[in-house]
């Protein structure tokens, strides 16, 4: 046998009674009929809370109680045939009238006793049952309408009744005996004392009433038709991807709707916990999903924690001073003091030198919690036993529960790295003694990040999100924009990554949307932007809009914002870059960069800032960090010389292949970056530094292979004018290697703290003769790769490349 109990939702409209007609006829089997047990119709409790409120403070309650009637006449008038309306106007107009009778000694009086508020409110259980089973009776059999008022008994706390269980059992039982071949339509939420009067139960009261009756009849089950999925991993509405569980123990239920979304209300579960009857959270609005079953036999979950419940607003109450060390009454006087004056403590946390005592509270009860141990422990305060009190308002508990954290090593590990790397500072914790829970006070405004963040730790089977700003939309922030929008879809399925590009900007615009920038329609939305261009102003957007596992990107070839790396980096978010000007500058500022990252637990990559896409910086660090040395590096790591050089062949002109060169994206926005060599300097100055060197620009001697002119011209026009002046150079300098058989490579080589970039003519013996495209190859020269060298070659330059060195790093941000 079953009890369902029916929600609000569930029975707030003609189509969701006719839902619940249809999942009523699934359910009632001859022989085995289950026990219904009702809410009001949605909304129908606040509305009579609000009529019995503005009675007793004297203003007129007629429109209320005429849009309460309607409700219902509407109801029946819709689902009711007409010969059997006018019984169920009647019965439901006796009870509209006794209300309103009720309401005017309210107004009468000016006072709202809470057992008259008990009396208005058990209408609206009263009126719903009493319809749906008027309803009921046109399409089952022998149809019951049952008050439970008659059935559970509780003494006279109005508002909160507390039940008599055995009573109350034998009085459900004694009439189930007699009526179980009826279809039993019960009122939730209310009950009776012994006097006759109506009490209620209190928040949640009718998923306890459904679990009296279910404790009372031994039933198989209770369902709690509502209209959520179930019992959900997190907050939906702050936890995108939050999603429902099968199944959770009892305690497991009661942890995480502690805190959490109210699909039930936990000690109202109690009589079906001791009885150990199963509940199954299941969906009106979606019958055929299974729900969440709540069992104390769970079959073993693969789920490290079950979920993560919070409560988004909390004020903190700290007491310390050397007066509690050792008082064994202190907590004990602390903690009355707070439960006689009715204060509810959500948490508690004491240090372990009894030094301090952390408790959250109800933020409208603070003031009132802080003003009342101030009184108490006056003396102790005066005589400065006690420091001052110290409130903080605006904080949040987030807690991660589940059975299988006991047996689990790492859970908190998990949660702390979690909070940690995504800047969340806690403020104080707390593990419950079952190890079912440990719960965290953090700042409220961080709250959602931390839950998603923490929700994405903790479900990895889901897909992780990156929250990624970009700035820069030209040759490589395009492309990469471009091949994340390809792949988004194997992205998901093969590596469960979901990139979000949450905010772009280049010289001009910039844009943000928390929910993801389309990658179809960046470039319109960028144009259709009202925010100019800043970079300042970019940056607190970032750090306002607060997300979870955040990136910055910078594909630009500007300076401006290196000088906000290290302002990212204290914001707890990684930097992605193919810029190279930040790790070539002081080396005070490279050394800066890491420290920061390192601090604030966060990545800084940068492949593309040494042959694009290539392995190069990655290798290097490999090496490094297994213990071998790097003996010598020579390179080409110039992929617009590179191509040059293996274009500039019979007939071509430099000028020409030069503009080519820029043409396929190879050069720098400005090519007298890579012909100066000031670009090829950058790369071997961040190898050497990354290689243990301390060096500087200065350290780095490089042979120019343009004549003085080229390297004085002020524009890029006229760079271009004086190569064309200086053709003759560039070919003799061609045929001279011509005609040594030799090509002409631009090298750059780091040796015993030394670097240089030298112009040479190379024969064919030599290993970096044999280069085509772009091509950058670079020898790393270790005491381990002493004999050979270990060798990584390929196009060092262009746009698809580097754009994918790009995204391989932002992929790879948080990895470990
Ligand atoms: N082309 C290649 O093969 C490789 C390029 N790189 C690096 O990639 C970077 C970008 O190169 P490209 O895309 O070719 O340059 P680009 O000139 O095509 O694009 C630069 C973008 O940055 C934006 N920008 C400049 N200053 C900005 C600021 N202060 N705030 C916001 N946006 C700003 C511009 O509006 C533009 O959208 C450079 O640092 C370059 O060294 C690295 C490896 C290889
Ligand atoms: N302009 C650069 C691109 C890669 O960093 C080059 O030509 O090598
Ligand atoms: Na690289």
């Amino acid at each position: 046998m079953k009890i369902l109990k029916f929600g609000g939702t569930s029975v707030g409209s003609v189509s969701s009674i006719k839902t619940l007609l249809e999942i009523l006829k699934d359910e009632d089997k001859p022989g085995n009929r289950p026990v219904v047990v009702l809410s009001a119709m949605g909304g129908v409790t606040n509305l009579l809370v609000a009529m019995a409120e503005n009675a007793a403070n004297g203003q007129e309650f007629t429109a209320q109680l005429a849009e309460l009637e309607k409700r219902h006449f509407d109801a029946v008038k819709a689902l009711l045939d007409v010969q059997n309306q006018n019984p169920a106007y009647t019965r439901l107009k006796i009870h509209f009238n006794q209300l309103e009778e009720l309401l005017q000694g309210v107004l009468t009086l000016r006072e709202l006793t809470p057992k008259t508020r008990d009396q208005i409110l058990s209408f609206g259980e009263r009126c719903s049952a009493l319809m749906v089973s008027k309803i009921a009776a046109q399409h089952f059999k022998e149809v019951l309408f049952v008050d439970a008022a008659e059935l559970i008994k509780t003494d006279s706390s109005f508002g909160n009744a507390k039940v008599n269980s055995e009573l109350t059992e034998l009085l459900i039982k004694t009439f189930y005996r007699e009526n179980s071949d009826k279809l039993l339509i019960v009122t939730g939420f209310i009950a009776g004392n012994d006097a006759g009067q109506i009490t209620t139960l209190g928040r949640g009261g009718s998923d306890y009433t459904a679990a009296i009756f279910g404790s009372a009849l031994n039933a198989d089950e209770i369902q709690i038709w509502t209209d959520v999925n179930g019992m959900m991993t997190a907050d939906p509405r702050m936890v995108q991807k939050a999603f429902p569980l099968e199944e959770l123990t009892y305690t497991e239920a009661m942890e995480l709707s502690y805190f959490g979304a109210k699909v039930i209300y936990p000690p109202t579960m109690i009589p079906a916990f001791l009885k150990k009857i199963p509940i199954v959270i299941k969906n009106t609005f979606e019958p055929a999903f299974a729900g969440t079953v709540i069992r104390h036999d769970c079959k073993a979950s693969t789920l490290p924690i079950k979920g993560i419940s919070s409560i988004n607003n909390i004020s903190i109450l700290n007491l310390e001073g050397s007066g509690m060390v050792g008082k064994s009454g202190f907590s004990g006087r602390l903690f009355s003091l707070l439960a006689r004056e009715q204060i509810n403590i959500i948490l508690i946390t004491q240090s372990s030198s009894e030094h301090s005592i952390t408790f959250a509270v109800q933020p409208n009860e603070v003031d009132k919690a802080k003003q009342l141990i101030e009184q108490e422990f006056e003396l102790e305060l005066l005589a400065n036993k006690l420091e001052p009190l110290v409130v903080e308002k605006d904080q949040a508990i987030l807690a991660v529960v589940g059975e299988n954290m006991k047996q689990t090593p790492g859970m908190s590990g998990k949660l702390f790295h979690a909070l940690g790397r995504n800047g969340v500072n806690v403020r104080a914790i707390a593990q419950g003694s079952s190890e079912y829970n440990i719960s965290v006070i953090i700042s409220a405004n961080d709250l959602a990040k931390a839950l998603n963040a923490v929700h994405d730790a903790f479900f990895i089977e889901l897909t992780k999100t990156l929250h990624a700003f970009c700035l820069g939309t030209g040759n490589i922030g395009k492309t990469l924009f471009n091949q994340l929008n390809a792949h988004k879809d194997f992205l998901q399925k093969n590596n469960g990554i979901q990139v979000k590009i949450v905010g772009i900007s280049n010289t001009r615009k910039m844009v943000f949307n928390a929910d993801g920038l389309s990658l179809d329609t960046w470039q319109d939305d960028l144009q259709a932007s009202d925010h100019s261009a800043d970079l300042a102003g970019f940056i607190a957007k970032m750090k306002e809009m607060n997300l979870p596992n955040c990136v910055f990107i910078d594909n630009t070839a500007s300076p401006k914002p290196i000088t906000f790396y290290e302002e990212v980096f204290k914001a707890n978010v990684s930097v992605v870059t193919c810029n190279k000007i930040g790790n070539s500058a002081s080396f005070a500022q490279y050394k800066t960069f890491r420290d920061t990252a390192r601090k604030h637990g966060v990545d800084f990559f940068y492949e593309t800032n040494v042959g694009a896409g290539l392995p190069i910086i990655r290798t290097l660090k490999d090496l490094m960090s297994s213990g071998d040395r790097i003996q010598r590096i020579e390179a080409i790591l110039s992929g617009t010389i590179s191509f040059i050089f293996n274009h500039f062949k019979g007939d071509a002109n430099f000028h020409d292949v030069v503009k080519e060169a820029q043409e396929k994206g190879y050069t720098e926005p400005d090519p007298r970056d890579d012909l100066s060599g000031k670009d090829f300097m950058r790369k071997i100055l961040i190898l050497a530094r990354d290689a243990g060197h301390e060096m500087e620009e200065a350290d780095v001697e490089i042979e120019s292979v343009l004549p003085k002119a080229c390297l004085e011209a002020q524009t890029v026009e006229d760079f271009y004018a004086a190569l064309k002046a200086e053709d003759a150079f560039f070919t003799n300098l061609k045929q001279q290697a011509e005609k040594d058989k030799k090509v002409l490579r631009y090298i750059g080589k780091l040796e015993n703290g030394k670097a240089s970039i030298t112009l040479q003519s190379v024969d064919e013996n030599h290993p970096f003769y044999m280069l085509s495209g772009s091509d950058n190859i670079i020898s790393f020269t270790t005491d381990r790769y002493k004999e050979r060298p270990l060798v990584v070659k390929g196009p060092g330059a262009g746009a698809e490349v580097t754009a994918a060195g790009v995204f391989a790093d932002l992929i790879n941000v948080g990895a470990n």
